[in-house]
């Protein structure tokens, strides 16, 4: 599922009410809402549309439980940081449990950091392997998404949970595709010019996951939306 708005504004407010709704059914039903967060810029809109004075109370706070699907292994202050991108943006202004926000804490160690946040994951949900409500990513101009960049063992990563990226810079923490993929909804946000060429073969090319990570996020029927804007969209062929 495909949706084109005009510009990355639209697309913001969009997912910041997509969110909402999302959050708003999810503790209905179960009693708490389960997300992790994207890194990267894109999403940074989004969080400030759903920290706005006349938006926040759209959401219940007080039952959702914040991870991420990556981060950088650099401290909380450094601009580099998911965590920080999200505070900033949002958490600081939402009256979200600070014991429900869940940083993936990789300062050190990538490995160690990964082992740790995969021990967290089985302490918090019941069912193995875990299954979020929502999980927003991005995509990079590689293809990658999270921090599975192509041809990195990360992206072929079956039995681990959270894997460590050394290599990147720099290195960093994510979750793997078995994870991402027990999500009940994925949402891709993906804006501007220089994605186009990637969205392209991401949506329209034969699935290469190892080649293009992005495409191995495939959690089953319905369960993917892409929120893009006009520019990102420049060369999706239409249908025929
Ligand atoms: O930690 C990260 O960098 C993200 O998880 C990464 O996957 C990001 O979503 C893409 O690189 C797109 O980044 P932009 O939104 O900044 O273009």
């Amino acid at each position: 599922m495909i949706r084109v708005f005009p510009d990355a504004e639209a697309l913001s407010r969009a997912a910041a009410a997509l969110f909402a709704r999302a959050a708003r059914r999810t503790v209905r039903n179960s009693g708490r809402f389960i997300v992790a967060l994207s890194g990267g810029q894109t999403p940074r809109r989004t969080y400030e549309r759903l920290a706005c004075p006349e938006c926040r109370d759209a959401v219940p706070w007080e039952a959702v439980h914040i991870f991420w699907g990556d981060e950088r292994c650099v401290p909380f202050e450094d601009p580099r940081s998911n965590a920080r991108m999200a505070h900033e943006a949002l958490l600081r202004y939402v009256p979200i449990p600070a014991h429900q926000i869940h940083p993936i804490r990789c300062e050190g160690d990538p490995e160690t950091a990964a082992a740790r946040y995969e021990a967290l994951l089985r302490s918090f949900f019941v069912e193995a392997p875990p299954r979020f409500d929502l999980i927003l990513l991005g995509l990079g101009e590689d293809g990658h998404t999270a921090s599975l960049f192509p041809f990195h063992p990360a992206v072929t990563e079956q039995r681990r949970w959270v894997a460590a990226v050394p290599e990147a810079d720099p290195p960093r923490v994510t979750l793997t595709l078995p994870i991402l993929n027990q999500a009940r909804r994925v949402v891709f946000l993906v804006t501007g010019a220089r994605k186009a060429g990637i969205l392209r073969e991401v949506l329209q090319e034969p699935p290469d996951p190892l080649r293009r990570p992005a495409q191995g996020v495939r959690p089953g029927p319905g369960r993917v939306l892409w929120l893009v804007d006009a520019a990102a969209a420049s060369e999706l062929l239409s249908p025929r």
